[in-house]
């Protein structure tokens, strides 16, 4: 009788029994921690953890767990422990109070099958990180980041990318690729020193390469919890795909390091990589231990190509869109723009502390659009505490800027896109605390002073030289992200008038 039941039992049948007996053995022999963790929003499966209960965009539901759990719980995702860390305070409380064990990257989730992949900056960690940073830093400093001789660099950029917009003869168009060429150009003229032309193949696909390594984030974060993903025998999450765009753009950066490198000339620094190669020797020959190298460098600039090109463009892209919604903004800044610049000459840096109303728009896109909304992870190094709860070694932790920069008791109405909100009532910009978009701390962005400089140049100079226009003013494109790594805005057409 039971062995007839037993055969008679459908495929289905059987796997429900099967996960069944595995979840109930796991439950019974898993070791209980009784430390006090952070707590989750259900139950953890065997094997895949909270991963079930994750969503393609999940903003909505952190924060809906942010309501019902307080600003840190944590998710089990396979064998990995996620901290989420929510809202301005205890940000600050983890990445800059206690800096020291907070600031380091998990482990990449490719490193299975790509070398080098903790080499460079964005996903390094320890002493080399640090040197490559300092390094990069100070580069990037001496190559004019914050300072003039880059100003006139970008402005050389704004104004082939004006000749390019004014083509469209303020027709309907899309300007996400011709956006994210002309802000790429700028990061190039620093690591490379050259500019690429924007119809050149190689570099309109690195562009791509770069929107789609970005799109398809959350299925490279699978392989982080779940590496053994990577040897599967079909395709099943694009990973064949991933590597294969991961290793082409190591090949195009290797490719114009290497060319550069071959026409190194020490008396002359006309691109990061020649100071690099500068620095690298410099340490080298005076026999001090030290971390530069030719892998780090590949690494580096790849990371410098690749973290200074998306964020630029979507930001530019959001600020276009908040417009569209919000015509009187545009009216506001273009009459600032005329009384102090006027309209006979490009805005410059000297004018930027006269612009505040245009600087107080680049605040609010920065806050409302959320470019990098769960930042970057990091690690913790060490068993550590954060307000009462324990945050095991090894956990992986999750900035979300967003819980901060939506804050509503920061805030109070933050879906509105309100520029006013960053000036006082003499019209002065009010810097608060509180915007966080490049997150905080030791990992802070490296290229917050350039991202500025960039959104100020570009964004005065369209302003000044084009109206912006809906497609179709009775239907407005929505104020819709793209969740990945960053969330630009979905596509949306736009007519760029040139003013008269
Ligand atoms: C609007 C523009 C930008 C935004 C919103 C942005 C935001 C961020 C965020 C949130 C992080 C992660 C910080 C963390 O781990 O806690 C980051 C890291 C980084 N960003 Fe940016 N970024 C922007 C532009 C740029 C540009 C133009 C560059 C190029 C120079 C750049 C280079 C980097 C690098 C190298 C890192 C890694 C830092 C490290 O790991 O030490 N970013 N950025």
């Amino acid at each position: 009788m039971v062995l007839e039941t037993v055969l008679s039992l459908s495929a289905t049948s059987w796997l429900l029994v099967i996960v069944g007996v595995v979840t109930l053995i796991y439950f019974l022999t898993s070791e209980r921690d009784n430390r006090k963790l952070p707590p989750s929003p259900g139950l953890a499966l065997p094997i895949v953890g909270h991963l079930y209960m994750m969503k393609k965009n999940p903003i909505e539901l952190l924060q809906k767990w942010r309501e019902e759990l307080g600003d840190i719980f944590m998710l089990r995702m396979g064998s990995t422990n996620m901290v989420f860390l929510n809202g301005h305070e205890v940000l600050k409380e983890a990445l800059v109070k206690k800096a020291d064990v907070f600031s380091d990257r998990p482990l990449a989730p490719l490193r299975h099958v790509l070398t080098d992949v903790h080499s460079g900056i964005l996903s390094a960690s320890g002493p080399n990180w640090k040197e490559q940073r300092t390094t990069s830093l100070a580069i990037l400093r001496e190559f004019g980041m914050g300072k003039n001789i880059l100003a006139v660099k970008i402005a050389e950029e704004v104004d082939v990318y004006v000749n390019e917009l004014r083509k469209h003869k303020g027709q309907p168009t899309e300007l996400r690729s011709i956006t994210t060429m002309s802000v790429s150009n700028v990061i190039c003229a620093i690591i490379f020193g050259r500019r690429y032309e924007l119809d050149d193949k190689r570099f309109a696909k690195m562009v791509y390469i770069f929107k789609e390594l970005l799109r398809r984030g959350k299925s490279t974060a699978l392989f982080q919890f779940f590496p053994f993903m990577v040897y599967l025998p079909f395709d099943v999450f694009g990973e064949k795909d991933i590597i294969a765009l991961f290793k082409e753009t190591r090949e195009f950066t290797e490719s114009v390091v290497k060319e550069r490198l071959e026409g190194f000339d020490p008396e002359v620094m006309d691109s990061f990589v020649a100071a690099y190669r500068r620095d690298m020797e410099k340490k080298q020959d005076s026999g001090v231990h030290t971390y530069l190298d030719e892998r780090n460098l590949n690494c580096v600039i790849t990371h410098l190509f690749f973290a200074g090109t998306e964020t630029i463009a979507s930001t530019t892209l959001w600020c276009y869109l908040f417009i569209l919604h919000h015509p009187e903004v545009q009216e506001t800044i273009y009459q600032e723009i005329c009384e102090h610049v006027g309209t006979n000459r490009a805005p410059t840096v000297q004018d930027k502390p006269k612009l505040k109303y245009l600087q107080a728009v680049i605040y609010e896109t920065l806050r409302r659009a959320n470019i990098v909304p769960l930042s970057l992870t990091h690690m913790v190094t060490e068993d550590t505490e954060l307000r009462g709860y324990a945050i095991p070694k090894g956990a992986t932790v999750v900035p979300n800027l967003y819980s901060a920069l939506m804050d509503e008791k920061v805030w109070g109405d933050p879906q509105n896109f309100r520029p006013e909100r960053f000036l006082d009532s003499q019209g002065n910009i009010v810097k608060k605390e509180q915007l966080i978009p490049f997150s905080l701390g030791r990992r802070v962005c490296l290229g917050e002073a350039l991202a500025q400089m960039e959104l100020f140049l570009y964004l005065s100079t369209m302003f000044q030289r084009f109206e912006f226009l809906p497609a179709d003013p009775s239907n407005l494109p929505p104020i819709k992200g793209v969740f990945g790594i960053t969330m630009p805005p979905e596509p949306y057409q736009i007519r760029c008038v040139e003013r008269k």
